[in-house]
Formats: C-alpha cells, structure tokens, sequence
C-alpha cells in the first residue's frame, strides 16, 4: 500500500522474558521466567497509563544502509524460505533509499526502543559471527558496557536522535542482537480505537528470550513512568484485580505466553514457529448492548472485507447482550470486553502458522481456575 494511504504508523515492540533454570513446582511458582512490562505515561497521546511492552514507531535511523556492515547473516533458517509475512515486512521503502529489509529494520527498532524506554541493551558483540539460535540469547557481560553515567549520556542522546544508537554500536563495537528477536504476531490498531491525533500503529511483535535472571531495567520518567517484571500469570492477575491496565494485545500474547511455564519451552516454541510464518490482525470491534467484542481473523463474524481505513464500517453493532451473541456463534475467536478490567478470549479455531491459542484466563474473579 502506497505510504501515504496508510492511515497509520509502523512500530514494533518485543515480548522480552528472561530466567530460566527450570524450576517447576504447583501454580504460578511453576513459571521460571518474567516478562517486561512498561506503564506508559498518563500524558501519553495513545493508550495512556497502559502497562504494554516496550516498543515504539520505526524511524528512517532504523532502515539506514549503514547498519549493514555491522549486523550478523541471519541464521540459515531464518534465510530459507519465505513464509507467509504481514505487510509490515514485505513492503519496498523507496521513499528511505534502503537496502535494509523491513524484517531487520523493525528488530532494529524494537532494540532501539527497549533501550529508550527500558535501559535494556539487547546487544551482541560484532565480531562473535552467526548467532546460536537454538538457544535462548544472553546480554553483553557487564565488562563490555560504558559505565552506567555514559550510558545514560548515550540513552538520552538516542532518545533525542534515533541515529545515535547506530553510533552507540559502533563505539561498544557491538550489533543488535537481531536474530534473538523471532516473529511472533502483528496487530493493527482498531479503526474507531485510533489515539489522540488518529493514531493508529500497525505493530511487530517479537519474542526475545534471554537465558539469564531479568536484567536491572529503568524508566525513563518521560514516556514510561514504571517498569516491572513479572510471571505472565501473575500480570494476568495484576490485571484483574485492577492493578494495572494491559490492552487487549499485550493481554491476548500473555494469555498465550501462560502455556509455556518453562523459558527454554516459550524459546523453543517461538524460534521454531517464527518460520512458519505470521499474518497481521486488526481487530473489528463488534458493539453489544452490555459491553464490546474483538472479532479476530478465523471468526465467524470477522468481515471478508474488513475496513482496514475506518472509512466505510469501522465498528459493528447489536442490541443483543454479549451471553447471546457467545450463544449463537460456533466458530470462535474474540475478546470479549465487558469492562475495562473484565476481559475474556473465545477461541476454537486452530491457529495458523503453528501458533498457539491463549489459554482461556477470564479475568472475573474465580475463573482462573488453570493458573
Ligand atoms: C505502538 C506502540 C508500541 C506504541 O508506540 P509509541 O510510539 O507510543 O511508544 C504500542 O501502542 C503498542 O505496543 N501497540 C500494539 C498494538 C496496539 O496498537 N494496540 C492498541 C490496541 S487499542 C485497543 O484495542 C483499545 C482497547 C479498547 O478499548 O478496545
Ligand atoms: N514526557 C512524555 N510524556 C508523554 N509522552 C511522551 C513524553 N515524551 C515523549 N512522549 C511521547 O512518546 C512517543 C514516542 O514513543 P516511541 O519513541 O516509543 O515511538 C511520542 O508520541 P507520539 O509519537 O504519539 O507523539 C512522544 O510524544
Ligand atoms: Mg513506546
């Protein structure tokens, strides 16, 4: 699609777990990994207050040529084949002059934006050649990184000018650790949810493992004002009992992420699934009498041509309660929002591209019954 009809922005954001060392007991204690969570600010023109993964909007610092001598060649796997891809990556950027592929652009930009609003340096050394991938990835050792008063010079620097980061590799003589970032799914904002200003973004989400305890992180006290690590399930919880407000993409990939208690497992199942392939969702809001529902792609009631632009259809509408519309429908998949922190996944449809479902975690008190 020609960039200027595209009524939205492109960001990728990364699904970051780190732990490991198997430990498994009953309950919530069986997970041996957390996942990073960033509170956005409450000035935010887009999700304000959400508790989301840390991520941004692609620059044209992301796509610039001269990240090529830097980076490692993609994994043989990676390389091979070409499977289904959402838009997002197939599309020719003649407008920024680049080589660079939208797959290596947007891990660049998920990089860059973990370090911006997290304090997290997903980095590899340049020189340590082809990336294991077969293996969850680990940080630069301490020893390789400026001390931490230059290295908050450099993070303010990069949030200022998104081309400083490339500048920041050179001088550590390191590279975005690009393939520890595997494709995990795509979301588009809703037409009719667009932010302050229309905004609207068409994300990558990737999962990056790291083998090793969560990192020390810190906000940035601009666009993210808190951080935390946490078990999936017990975000999930945090999510329920009010605490905090996860928007529905961030709490569908959580939901998912709940199937795998162990990291080496999520690493297993994402490495080898990111070559299956990925589609884009965006969801078709769908608004009952007592609440709103998320139509997804494979859903009965998911439109053949859903209005990606907002401009003919972008919300539909029943007077019938939601516990109708459940009742009446046999091919299932949906969110179901039946206020800000009750939220449901409906799901019955076999994932595409080997993909997991989420598992089925209401968020009314008493229902969590698999956690
Ligand atoms: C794209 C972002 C990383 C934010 O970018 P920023 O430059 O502001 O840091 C972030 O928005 C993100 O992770 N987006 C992922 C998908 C998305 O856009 N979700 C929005 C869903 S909004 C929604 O569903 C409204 C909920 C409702 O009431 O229905
Ligand atoms: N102090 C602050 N409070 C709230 N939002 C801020 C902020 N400083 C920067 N931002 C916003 O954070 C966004 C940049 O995010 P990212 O780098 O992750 O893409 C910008 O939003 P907009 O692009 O919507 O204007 C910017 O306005
Ligand atoms: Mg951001």
């Amino acid at each position: 699609m020609n960039s200027r009809l595209r009524p939205w922005r492109e960001a990728a954001t990364v699904v970051l777990a780190a732990g490991g060392g198997g430990e498994a007991s009953g309950g919530r204690a069986a997970f041996d990994y957390e996942v990073l969570l960033l509170r956005r600010s409450p000035r935010s023109a887009f999700m304000p207050s959400a508790h989301v993964f840390p991520g941004g909007v692609a620059d044209a610092a992301d796509f610039s040529p001269e990240w090529l001598p830097l980076l490692p060649a993609p994994p043989p796997a990676v390389r091979a084949g070409g499977p289904p891809r959402p838009p997002l990556f197939a599309a020719e950027r003649p407008e920024l002059g680049s080589p660079l592929p939208g797959e290596v652009a947007f891990r660049i930009c998920a990089i860059r934006e973990t370090f911006e609003e997290a304090g997290v340096l997903l980095l590899a050394p340049a020189d340590q050649g082809r990336p294991a991938p077969g293996r969850p990835a680990r940080l630069l050792p301490a020893g390789r990184l400026p001390p931490a008063a230059e290295l908050g010079e450099w993070r303010r620097r990069v949030q200022r000018q998104p081309g400083a980061f490339l500048q920041l590799c050179r001088h550590l003589r390191c590279a975005p650790n690009i393939w520890a970032l595997h494709e995990w799914s795509d979301w588009l904002t809703p037409a009719g949810r667009a932010g302050r200003g229309g905004r609207r973004y068409d994300t990558a989400f990737y999962l990056c493992c790291l083998g090793q305890r969560p990192p020390p992180a810190s906000h940035d006290q601009q666009e993210v004002t808190a951080y935390q690590w946490t078990k999936p399930p017990e975000a999930i919880e945090l999510f329920k009992s009010q605490d905090i407000w996860i928007p529905p993409p961030q709490f569908y990939e959580l939901c998912r992420l709940c199937n795998f208690p162990l990291l080496h497992d999520l690493h297993k199942f994402g490495f080898e699934r990111a070559l299956e392939g990925c589609e884009r969702w965006m969801p078709v809001l769908l608004i009952a009498s007592d609440g709103y529902m998320q139509l997804l792609p494979g859903d009965e009631l998911y439109p053949e041509d859903p209005d990606f632009t907002g401009e003919r259809k972008p919300m539909l509408t029943t007077n019938k309660k939601i516990e109708d519309v459940l009742k009446e429908a046999a091919r299932l998949h949906r969110i179901v929002i039946q206020d800000l922190n009750n939220v449901a996944i409906h799901v019955n449809v076999q994932p595409k591209y080997k993909h997991i479902n989420p598992l089925p975690l209401n968020t009314k008190t008493g229902n969590n019954s698999r956690l």
